[in-house]
């Protein structure tokens, strides 16, 4: 075992960089803190009020900016980073931060139970990120199994934790994730969130652009799936009420569909999006943790198990509460262009939905 970790479920602390200390200094049992202190002198803080998050992907691109957010967010007590690399750096570095949350590293297949042992909340961004060229699916052969891998220990350790999966495919990955929750008998279709809160980030984005107004004012609601044609912005229910013109309808749906590939573009071989997803991950966790909390109305756009249209997993406006998905809304009146979209996407959605439920059954 990797002993340049902080991970309390060993007792064993290190709150340094691990050069500092040599792991073979170490013994089971013992807690050595930043100077080399036994942990019993350090006085007990009171569990703070809050929800326990881990962060499975912690060092990556997304990772490190999501971990950095939730480190910042006040309803998060204990944030749990876990990786198979470079998470004694990272927490390292983000425990320095001076607020609230108590964040604890995690290295390595060895630790992953420990990471995830009493969690509210599991949000997963591990995996691999497209290069140019690529399609999400082009990622599945890889993410598949990080992705089953991560849901098993989860089903063991946290089977009542809210899960937010951001790893790609998503239109393939959540539906993974819901058949191993299954084979262990946990799947609660209310707690398995894919996170597609990136395409309604970036659909307010862009429609702000169009209509000249502070994207904050904005809201589109965003359904489908997250993957080109199955990402589908009802721009008839842009809230405020507006109408665009066909050219900017054209051009709007493009650009939200393709924003994912506009990022991997422009980073030209280094990495998919990362900071707006981190923004938009840590947004859609928020909203998770306040709906956990028991605060009223809280409505996000995710990929869920569904019965707004004939497929089992569909993305669309859901309201958050303390079991986490609580209603999901119907899709709302679409017009022609709309209608035109929704069965491409269905089309699209239903074979990447099977791709997913298979790797599992088969
Ligand atoms: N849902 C969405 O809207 C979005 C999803 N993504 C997806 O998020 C995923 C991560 O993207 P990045 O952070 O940019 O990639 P990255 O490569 O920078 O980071 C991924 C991290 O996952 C870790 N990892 C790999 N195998 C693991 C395992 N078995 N257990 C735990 N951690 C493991 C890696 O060590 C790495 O630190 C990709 O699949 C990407 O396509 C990216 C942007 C938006
Ligand atoms: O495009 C990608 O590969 C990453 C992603 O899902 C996004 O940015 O929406």
């Amino acid at each position: 075992m990797d002993s340049s970790v902080i991970s309390d479920a060993n007792r064993r602390i290190i709150r340094i960089s691990s050069h500092l200390l040599p792991p073979s200094n170490l013994q089971m049992g013992e807690e050595i803190d930043r100077c080399g202190l036994r942990r019993e002198i350090c006085r007990a803080k009171g569990a703070a009020p809050g929800s326990k998050v881990a962060i499975l992907g912690a060092a990556g691109g997304i990772g490190q900016p999501l971990a950095l957010l939730m480190k910042m967010n006040p309803l998060v007590s204990v944030l749990h980073l876990y990786d198979v690399v470079n998470t004694p750096g990272v927490t390292a570095d983000i425990s320095h931060m001076d607020t609230g949350a108590v964040v604890r590293g995690f290295l390595g297949q060895a630790q992953l139970e420990d990471a995830l042992t009493g969690m509210d909340l599991v949000i997963i961004p591990a995996g691999v990120p497209r290069k140019p060229g690529m399609t999400r699916d082009d990622l599945f052969n890889i993410n598949a199994g990080i992705v089953k891998t991560l849901c098993e220990a989860i089903a063991k350790c946290c089977p009542n934790a809210i899960v937010n999966l951001i790893s790609n495919p998503v239109n393939s990955t959540v539906p993974i994730a819901a058949e191993v929750f299954k084979k262990a008998g946990t799947f609660d279709p209310k707690r398995l969130l894919g996170v597609t809160m990136l395409d309604v980030v970036r659909a307010n984005t862009f429609v702000a652009e169009v209509l000249g107004l502070d994207p904050r004012d904005v809201d589109v609601p965003v359904v489908g799936g997250h993957a080109g044609v199955t990402i589908l912005p009802l721009l008839s229910q842009v809230k405020p009420a507006c109408s665009f013109t066909d050219k900017e309808i054209d051009y709007l749906t493009d650009r939200i569909q393709n924003g994912g590939t506009e990022v991997v573009e422009a980073k030209a071989g280094a990495g998919s999006a990362t900071l707006s997803m981190a923004y938009a991950a840590v947004k859609f966790a928020d909203a998770c943790l306040r709906g956990l909390r028991g605060d009223a109305g809280i409505v996000e756009c995710a990929f869920v198990a569904s019965q707004v249209t004939e497929l089992p997993f569909f993305a669309s406006k859901v309201r958050l509460g303390r079991g986490g998905v609580e209603e999901i809304y119907p899709l709302g009146p679409l017009n022609e262009y709309e209608r035109v979209g929704l069965d491409k996407a269905k089309k699209e959605l239903a074979t990447s939905i099977q791709k997913g439920v298979s790797f599992i059954r088969k």
